[in-house]
């Protein structure tokens, strides 16, 4: 995937920023309340039952924070963490090894836990059910199936694709929580708890532009800011305001809604080669070199949340909305071609 300074997902720069800006705690973890209500009370009931908190599935698009609410989880549960992800995963062994190797009460964490293989799964559904491990040893009729005993443990599943889970792992998790952008002011909020860890100063206006470009999504809000803070201390005196954050976004080309140019290319792909939709997610895909499952999973759900872009059955639609913003005239043509415009 092409780099992008407004890119959701992980990068390796990321890693210590990630640590040093995590939010340790729910009342420091800032936006998502209902979620945060949900998962307090029932962290608190478990705790008072003195038993493992049920397990907890959480999705929504890469970097609104479900890696951080894990660890607070495990933290204020009083538990260890082991965290995983579904590709890492390849056989049922690797699986086992792991849930054995659990204390009672941890927090197994698996990310993109929509990729475990089917085999990977059936092992699940005991464990998490049950806590115990089906094995069979031998082979052919003489086989003989064990049941081993694990200790209570919380799994916490996290996801980008909520509907490619298989419908018996979903119904195991006690608790389902979607995580949804966040909204501007809420995103301002984590801004300001970062510059003041970083020891950055900035005024509001500053903070807000920043805010305001940042996709609702806290992973690229600090992203930016680490990139302003640079750009503040070699072309001003540290001191971010709105003319630095301007100057400073305007030079990453991240535009006043957050769009970078690969967006702009996406949405002018669309408007300018196929009429403005439909078009098929892979013909989208090849007309901007770009891998089917990225446009899904990180260009389109922000688009769509802009009310840039729509997906229909019949393919990819740019709105209205999309046109005013780029400043193209809507066309005749596109119009009768696509009914929906
Ligand atoms: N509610 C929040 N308040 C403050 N900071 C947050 C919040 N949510 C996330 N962050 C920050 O955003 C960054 C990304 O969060 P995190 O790694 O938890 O995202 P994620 O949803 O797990 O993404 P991925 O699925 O790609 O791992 C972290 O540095 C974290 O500090």
């Amino acid at each position: 995937m092409t780099e992008r300074i407004i890119s959701s997902q992980n990068n390796n720069e990321d890693d210590g920023l990630d640590t040093s800006l995590r939010p340790k705690s729910l009342d420091d973890f800032i936006g998502q309340a209902k979620l945060r209500d949900n998962l307090d009370i029932a962290m608190a009931a478990a705790r008072e039952r003195g038993e493992a908190l049920d397990h907890v599935l959480l999705y929504g698009p890469p970097g609104l924070g479900k890696t951080t609410l894990a660890h607070i989880i495990a933290r204020d549960m009083g538990v260890s963490i082991r965290i995983t992800a579904g590709p890492a995963i390849e056989r049922a062994g690797d699986l086992a090894a792991i849930l054995t190797g659990l204390q009672p009460h941890d927090v197994l964490f698996i990310d993109e836990i929509h990729r475990l293989g089917r085999a990977v799964e059936e092992i699940l559904y005991p464990a998490m059910e049950d806590f115990a491990l089906d094995i069979v040893i031998g082979k052919g009729p003489g086989a003989k199936s064990l049941r081993l005993k694990l200790p209570p443990f919380t799994l916490i599943g996290a996801t980008t694709r909520y509907a490619m889970l298989s419908s018996p792992l979903r119904d195991r998790f006690g608790s389902v929580f979607r995580l949804d952008y966040y909204t501007e002011p809420d995103i301002e909020a984590i801004v300001k708890r970062s510059a003041n860890i970083l020891g950055v100063t900035a005024d509001t206006p500053g903070l807000r532009e920043l805010a305001c470009r940042a996709r609702g999504t806290p992973r690229v809000a600090n992203r930016l800011l680490k990139r302003v803070r640079d750009y503040a201390q070699v072309r001003g005196d540290g001191f971010i305001d709105q003319e630095i954050a301007v100057a400073a976004l305007g030079r990453l080309e991240v535009d006043d809604v957050g769009l970078d140019s690969i967006d702009h290319h996406l949405l002018k792909t669309i408007i300018e080669k196929f009429s403005g939709g439909p078009v098929g997610l892979e013909t989208l895909a090849a007309a901007i070199s770009e891998d089917a499952d990225t446009i899904m999973d990180i260009y389109e759900p922000y688009l769509m949340q802009l009310g840039f872009l729509e997906r229909t059955s019949r393919g990819r639609v740019a709105t209205p909305r999309a046109y005013a913003h780029l400043k193209i005239k809507h066309s005749r043509r596109g119009n009768q071609q696509n009914p929906l415009l």
